[in-house]
């Protein structure tokens, strides 16, 4: 297992920024390796956000000093989506099984979870996000089709697509975290435009479905001083509370996103008019 620790930073800290520091401070640029746990542990709400690509045999979640607690679900929970080839995760004994796009909610509590690809020649591969939580609820597989569906955008502002909220308080309960997915409709290339902040939680992105030689513009910063990160396919970006989080990319594109802190309230944004962004 494989765990880097990003600290939280102030948001003025990123006028000085050159583009490897705001790399190192906000992008996680490998997710997946053969038979690894990959986390990446951000001080921004507690987020633990990586992956498992199981590939000669199951992987177990393990805990480290970095959590500190016994097991890696003692006191925190946690939102996977199988983003590979077909895939399984056993929790405490309970079998689910995972096709590309499925997600699973595990309660906090849980004492052993394990991911399995089901064809070696086609690799699940999980994409996690975990937080703390202080309460235990149940364990649940979410499809697409159980999706709170939110089609929003148009062709002509090219950001037609679909928000799919699955790991939602209208689907299913968590202590903090909510988790979705957003699909871009073929030929729409911009997300979450006009772009919004909600100072009240904090959001990762993670990037899939984008052709390898694709790219994305990941919009960052306060809206009156922003920047830009450029991101390949699966890759995720860390959205500090006082942070914009939206992009355009070359190709469209899926993305998974994941809040935790104060509310679940997936409206309550501010959003920024364009006029004010620079
Ligand atoms: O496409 C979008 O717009 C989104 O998916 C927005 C995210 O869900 C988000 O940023 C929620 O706060
Ligand atoms: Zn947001």
């Amino acid at each position: 297992m494989k765990i880097d620790v990003r600290y939280a930073s102030h948001p003025d800290d990123l006028r000085g920024y050159d583009t490897r520091t705001l790399r190192d401070r906000f992008l996680v640029d490998t997710l997946f390796e053969a038979d690894q746990t990959i986390l990446t542990y951000s001080h921004v709400d507690r987020f633990l956000v990586g992956g498992v690509m199981p590939v000669a045999g199951p992987v177990p979640l393990k805990s480290a000093k970095e959590i500190g607690t016994d097991s890696f679900l003692e006191r925190r929970e946690l939102g996977l989506y199988n983003v590979g080839g077909p895939g399984r995760v056993t929790v405490d004994g309970a079998r689910f099984d995972l096709d590309p796009r499925d997600a699973l909610y595990v309660a906090q509590g849980s004492a052993s979870v394990q991911f399995e690809s089901l064809d070696r020649s086609r690799p699940a591969k999980f994409y996690l996000a975990s937080t703390p939580a202080h309460a235990r609820f149940e364990t649940m597989k979410i499809s697409a089709a159980q999706a709170k569906q939110r089609p929003l955008g148009s062709r002509e502002t090219s950001n037609e697509r679909v928000i799919y909220q699955m790991i939602h308080p209208e689907v299913c309960r968590t202590a903090q975290l909510v988790m979705g997915m957003t699909m871009l409709k073929s030929g729409n290339m911009w997300n979450s435009m006009p772009c919004h902040t909600h100072e009240r939680r904090s959001e990762v992105y993670f990037y899939f479905d984008l052709p390898e030689d694709a790219r994305i513009l990941h919009l960052m910063g306060r809206p009156e001083e922003t920047r830009h990160i450029v991101m390949a396919n699966e890759q995720a970006v860390i959205s500090p509370p006082w942070s914009i989080h939206c992009g355009v990319g070359t190709h469209n594109y899926t993305f998974i996103w994941a809040m935790a802190g104060d509310n679940q309230t997936f409206d309550d944004m501010d959003a920024v008019p364009l006029s004010t962004l620079r």
